[in-house]
């Protein structure tokens, strides 16, 4: 998969994805992640890529003719369609189906917005969604940008290891994560739990689906919403709960 990165900081989001994981498939030619900054598009000696907002207000707006020849410019330096994401608070919010969908693609251009955001024609008219990584400001979009890179990284064929998918799956299923405890046993901190030294795996796979359920129910009831548990899992709910108030 081709990523295209469209930021006055192009080389801030490529070594995001210089470390780890989404070091190692881009290493393995599993991912490529390519920059391309607008203010090598832009005209004059000063090589503006923003001006004053119409209407007053604080701040700057990026131009639309810089970020539209950065955005061809990228377009033409990969092969095939390519998706443009815009990172913005106006966004839809990411989530892992989100994540699992732009995964699927191709290609992607992610555009990284500075200074107050980005002229509406150019958004309108080169944009094919608005994606926030939560509700929250940044002072730019290349933070969201490295964030997505790593969660579609992390999902390429090849990409994870059997430990590190069985972990990503403890997330795909919609399920907050159980509990992790190594060595020591013992430890002022407490003890680890009995159940994962028994040896019995499947004792602990059911320890582990209880711990989940319940962290899940407690912690995010929303991730619950709609959701038809399993009469094992409402067991496993129920155990929980009656653990946790014993
Ligand atoms: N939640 C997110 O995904 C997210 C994404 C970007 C972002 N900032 C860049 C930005 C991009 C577009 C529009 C405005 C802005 N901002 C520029 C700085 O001023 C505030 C508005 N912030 C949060």
């Amino acid at each position: 998969m081709r990523i295209d990165v469209v930021s006055l900081f192009p080389e801030f989001v490529a070594q995001c994805a210089a470390f780890g994981v989404v070091g190692r498939a881009v290493e393995r030619g599993l991912l490529s992640i390519h920059g391309t900054n607008p203010r090598d598009f832009a005209e004059g000696n000063y090589r503006r890529v923003d001006d004053r907002p119409f209407g007053g207000g604080p701040g700057m707006v990026m131009l639309i003719e810089p970020l539209r020849r950065a955005l061809d410019a990228a377009r033409r330096a990969g092969e095939g369609p390519s998706r443009v994401v815009y990172m913005s608070p106006q966004g839809r919010r990411l989530d892992q189906a989100g994540v699992r969908r732009l995964a699927a693609e191709p290609r992607l251009i992610v555009l990284c917005g500075r200074y107050e955001g980005v002229d509406e024609r150019l958004i309108r008219a080169e944009v094919d969604e608005e994606v926030s990584i939560g509700d929250y400001v940044l002072s730019g979009g290349e933070l969201p940008a490295a964030v997505l890179v790593d969660a579609i990284a992390r999902l390429q064929d090849g990409v994870l290891n059997d430990t590190e998918s069985a972990q990503q799956d403890s997330f795909e299923d919609g399920l907050l994560d159980c509990p992790h405890y190594t060595r020591p046993v013992e430890h002022d901190l407490g003890r680890v739990p009995d159940v994962l030294l028994s040896g019995d795996h499947a004792r602990i796979a059911r320890w582990r689906r209880m711990q989940s359920l319940g962290r899940t129910a407690a912690r995010r009831p929303d991730l619950l919403d709609g959701r038809e548990l399993s009469k094992a899992d409402r067991e496993l709910l129920q155990a929980y709960r009656e653990e946790a108030a014993a």
